[in-house]
């Protein structure tokens, strides 16, 4: 039987089916989780505080999100707010269009599953879609033609969130006291780049069920763009979940997992997760930069010395993404590549 994609997206009421109820001990638990929390905002327009080169104040503050968070907000970043919200309607299109089954295979539909022990399978509350982007090149082919604007909109996001990605890892690579063009060099000339939209309707029972699951993203970085308004999206800190609620006119930038081995563990990359609410839905676009298969990763040789011996071994990134499909659901791939202490 083909399936039906965005099913979530297009039935209204929406029960809660067992197959979506999570074990009693993987529940968010969402009275636990404090009502906000104070996530670095970052200025990014913030001119005379940054000369381009070596530290700046604007370099120590990504410098301390970046160790402390692994996830921060920058706001007055370059993207026109009229794109990000036209980027998040063509997005949200998708949701509804009429020509499912046809745009499902252009847009790598997927309803998430979660394996745990012990258990079927769980359903995760978000259906999501994937495909590639690219910076310069022209990859409009790969797009989906409806609705008619999506191919147009998303090409000048993609070009715009690119150069985002450039200062970003420019900045970052100074925060680690290397130069400019460090990190952009060793994630490689050609990077995998995709995007991923989330879709989390309003679910009748949050504490039962998960937008997505706890996982660290296994890229470099993620540029994220949330609709205002609804929260979701929460990171562990000190062994707490605290909310990363939308700030108006800022992206989420979450570090991964190859910018903690490329620094030697002096960034962290974020273990974070999507909860689910009664009343709204939200939808969430991840534009994600990470190495090529090729790529061979591990500590960058300027961080490491007598007091800071490599935390991890060499890997090429397409050995890591082994592990990841061989772990199945439990998401600390970067455990598996650390090096004795
Ligand atoms: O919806 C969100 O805010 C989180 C999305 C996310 O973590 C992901 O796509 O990897
Ligand atoms: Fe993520």
């Amino acid at each position: 039987m083909e399936m039906t994609p965005f099913q979530l997206a297009n039935n209204t009421p929406l029960s809660l089916s067992p197959n979506f109820v999570l074990p009693v001990n993987k529940r968010p638990n969402l009275l636990n989780v404090l009502p906000s929390a104070s996530i670095p905002i970052i200025d990014l327009n913030d001119n005379n505080i940054d000369d381009g080169q070596g530290p700046s104040p604007l370099v120590s503050k990504i410098s301390q999100a970046c160790e402390e968070y692994g996830l921060f907000h920058i706001i007055n970043h370059g993207v026109p707010k009229e794109l990000c919200q036209k980027t998040l309607s063509v997005v949200r299109a998708q949701y509804v269009t009429k020509d499912h089954t046809k745009q499902a295979k252009v847009l790598n539909y997927y309803q998430k599953v979660q394996k745990y022990e012990g258990i079927e399978k769980v359903k995760m509350w978000n259906e999501t879609f994937s495909h590639p982007w690219h910076h310069t090149e022209d990859f409009t082919h790969l797009l989906p033609t409806n609705p008619p604007q999506y191919r147009e909109v998303f090409a000048e996001y993609a070009r715009k969130i690119g150069e985002l990605f450039d200062r970003l890892l420019s900045l970052i690579s100074r925060g680690l006291g290397l130069e400019n063009d460090c990190l952009k060099r060793r994630i490689g000339e050609r990077p995998r780049l995709n995007c991923q939209a989330n879709y989390y309707p309003p679910c009748p029972d949050p504490e039962l069920t998960i937008g997505l699951p706890e996982h660290n993203d296994l890229g470099s970085i993620a540029v994220l763009l949330q609709v205002e308004g609804v929260t979701g999206l929460q990171v562990i800190k000190d062994g707490k979940w605290l909310p990363v609620d939308p700030v108006p006119n800022a992206f989420v930038i979450n570090l991964a997992d190859q910018i903690q081995v490329l620094s030697n563990g002096k960034f962290q990359s974020v273990r974070h997760r999507a909860v689910t609410n009664k009343l709204l839905p939200r939808l969430s676009l991840g534009m994600f930069y990470n190495p090529n298969y090729d790529t061979v990763i591990g500590p960058i040789e300027d961080l490491i010395d007598e007091e800071h011996p490599p935390k991890y071994r060499k890997y090429s990134f397409k050995e890591y993404m082994e592990v990841f499909y061989r772990q199945e659901g439990k998401r600390r791939v970067i455990e598996a590549f650390e090096l004795p202490p």
